[in-house]
């Protein structure tokens, strides 16, 4: 079943269409990725869901019900994490979270226990260390904490990764994976590998339409353009080997697309390099990535 779903949403900021009718499902306990280049309007679709931006027509369900603008039933089913959540500083994790579960009407006596789960979810220690003193790691995991804090049945979080290095980021990434059980995710991105490592679905979202919409291993079957990229030792023999392959040259490296299975196709380019007494140092089959998709929807 759907936990969210786009009909036809448009969107127009003064004269500017933003949306041009997106439609899409996101399936209850999956992980979506939502993609596109600076501008495309990622964070304007999460605002919709949100509540917090209008919609000009079409309509956002989240559980079957509709989204206002606005607070409405349905937000208390949505956690939102920022790109670069705020806190009060001088507050110590517990004491934040208590504060969010007393704002959202957490019963008393649940929110202690709930706490403490989530701290111990976000891997966080609980102990009086202050907020202002965490990495932007910790304080992305705690965003975590604070969004999950009330059981949305729907995660929204906009560019969570995009100011973390690449330990912090791994390390959200498998925590975003882990709650996979807990909640379904909408994650917007411009890293693509973490699109990649942990998405069911992605979206591509460019020039305010949704250019494809389906599982990556889906995606990768429609748009596939495998390649074999063979290495000589010498740019001679690569340069000659690029000349009767018609393939692409890259200094002492040759490209070429194939169509079909690996096998037939690499045992075509090694008879016709024989032939002509070429012997690459290494010889491999590249696969179609989500960048190679991107590119190809966008362009
Ligand atoms: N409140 C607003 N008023 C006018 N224009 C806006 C407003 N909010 C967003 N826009 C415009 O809508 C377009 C989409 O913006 P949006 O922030 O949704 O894109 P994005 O895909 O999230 O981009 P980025 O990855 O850079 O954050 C942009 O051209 C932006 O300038």
């Amino acid at each position: 079943m759907a936990i969210l779903e786009l009909h036809d949403v448009k969107k127009y900021f003064g004269d500017k269409q933003v949306l041009n009718g997106l439609n899409f499902e996101v399936p209850e306990g999956s992980i979506f990725g939502f993609v596109g280049e600076n501008d495309a309007g990622k964070t304007t679709t999460m605002k919709m869901i949100l509540g917090l931006e209008t919609i000009d027509s079409g309509e956002i369900l989240v559980d079957g019900q509709r989204v206002h603008y606005g607070n409405s039933a349905i937000n208390r089913e949505i956690g939102y994490l920022p790109d670069v959540p705020e806190y009060y500083g001088y507050m110590n994790p517990t004491e934040y979270l208590k504060l969010c579960g007393r704002l959202t009407g957490i019963p008393k006596g649940e929110l202690s226990d709930r706490i403490t789960k989530m701290l111990k979810t976000v891997d966080l220690p609980i102990n009086k260390r202050r907020i202002h003193g965490f990495s932007r790691g910790m304080k992305q995991r705690l965003g975590i904490a604070q969004a999950l804090l009330n059981r949305p049945r729907l995660l929204i979080c906009d560019e969570p990764t995009s100011a973390l290095d690449p330990i912090g980021r791994s390390e959200f990434l498998s925590l975003l994976a882990s709650l996979r059980d807990e909640t379904t995710i909408v994650f917007s991105t411009h890293i693509l590998n973490d699109v990649e490592r942990i998405s069911d679905h992605v979206g591509i979202l460019h020039a305010g339409f949704l250019k494809a919409n389906d599982s990556l291993s889906n995606l990768k079957e429609q748009y596939a353009k495998p390649q074999i990229v063979l290495k000589f030792n010498s740019s001679t023999s690569a340069q000659i080997a690029a000349k009767v392959l018609d393939a692409i040259l890259n200094d002492k490296q040759v490209i070429l697309n194939y169509l079909g299975d690996y096998q037939p196709a690499a045992e075509k380019v090694m008879q016709t390099l024989l032939d002509r007494h070429l012997m690459p140092v290494s010889i491999n089959s590249l696969e179609t990535s989500l960048e190679d998709i991107f590119m190809e929807v966008t362009s």
